[in-house]
């Protein structure tokens, strides 16, 4: 459907002194796709979009934005727009002359007043567009920046994580917004650590950790690196279903990993592939024990990110010593 990547980094490699934030990247972003970047902090997120945005030059490795090569030259490509690091505003000014300014700074002015009015309605800011940023919050700066990058309707738009200080109005709003953009052929690449953001926002995500990419692909192949999930249980005879459990072939009995809750004492958590997990369903179902609650402790995604990255180690190692 679409001929190119929008977006395509060969053997990327970029370093701040003695650190190396990316090491040797790889990234495919097919024309119209949403893609998320994703991973632990200091992983390489925003230096990459900072090279995609042309904020700064690869030390090694070749990139090629909307089919055309990369050069050493900082500059921001044709039809590409975005923010890294929070976008850049000027506090002293209204929305609306925010917006009216970059306008002006294109010689563009005049005509474009009313795109200007639909865009800040888009963003969910028609009713402060003429409060000054100074004092606006951190989402409302957030949806200002992505009006800004919107301007000059790009054909890439590379956001750093755009849902920062977003509430769940705001974020669906965005949301809403990008999906547009990408309905009309635009690509979108933004930066997230919210997994559920990206799982309902992303046709594919890339994860990045220490610099390296450790999954790249769509959002349904990284659930399934999540390997063995524990899976919580709440079953009217907890000490009947524990019994039940020990005896299901390729589950065991674990301590709750993370996200202990209340009522945790009454809970049953079990590790196993899925399937055993099935055969537990049915022999607690057989014993006539009723079962009030089941789900995984970590999200899938979650948990496929916490396994990918090895910060899993670190969470079970919190956990013991509670
Ligand atoms: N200008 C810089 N000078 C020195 N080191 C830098 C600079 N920019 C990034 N780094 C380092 O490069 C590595 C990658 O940083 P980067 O900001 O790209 O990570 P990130 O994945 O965006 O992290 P976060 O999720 O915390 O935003 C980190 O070790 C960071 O300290």
């Amino acid at each position: 459907m679409h001929p190119f990547d929008a977006v395509r980094a060969r053997s990327v490699v970029k370093t701040f002194g003695d650190v190396i934030a990316l090491d040797g990247v790889d990234l495919d972003v097919a024309a119209g796709q949403i893609h998320g970047l994703v991973g632990p902090n200091g992983a390489g997120k925003t230096t990459l979009l900072g090279l995609v945005l042309g904020l700064a030059a690869a030390d090694a490795g070749t990139l090629e934005i909307l089919g055309m090569p990369m050069g050493r030259a900082l500059s921001v490509a044709d039809g590409v727009a975005g923010f890294v690091d929070g976008p850049g505003l000027y506090p002293t000014l209204t929305a609306r002359q925010n917006l009216m300014t970059l306008l002006a700074l294109r010689g563009e002015r005049t005509s474009r007043s009313r795109e200007v009015d639909e865009l800040l309605g888009r963003v969910g800011l028609a009713e402060v567009s003429g409060d000054a940023v100074r004092g606006f919050s951190l989402g409302m700066r957030q949806r200002l920046g992505l009006a800004a990058a919107l301007l000059g309707g790009p054909r890439l738009l590379v956001l750093d994580e755009p849902a920062n200080g977003l509430d769940p109005a705001g974020r669906r709003q965005v949301h809403d917004v990008l999906t547009d953009l990408a309905d009309s052929g635009a690509t979108v690449v933004l930066s997230s650590h919210r997994m559920d953001d990206l799982a309902s926002l992303c046709d594919e995500v890339t994860l990045l950790s220490a610099g390296r990419v450790v999954f790249s692909g769509p959002v349904h192949k990284l659930a399934a690196e999540s390997g063995e999930l524990d899976y919580r249980l709440i079953t009217s005879d907890p000490e009947g279903a524990r019994g039940v459990a020990d005896g299901t072939p390729s589950l065991r009995r674990v301590t709750a990993r993370n996200g202990s809750r209340q009522g945790d004492e009454q809970a049953l958590v079990v590790r196993g592939p899925e399937a055993a997990l099935d055969r537990l369903v049915a022999q607690l179902i057989g014993a006539g024990i009723a079962i009030r609650e089941l789900g995984p402790v970590v999200p899938p995604l979650e948990a496929a990110f916490l396994a990918l990255t090895g910060t899993e180690a670190d969470i079970n190692a919190e956990e013991t010593t509670r």
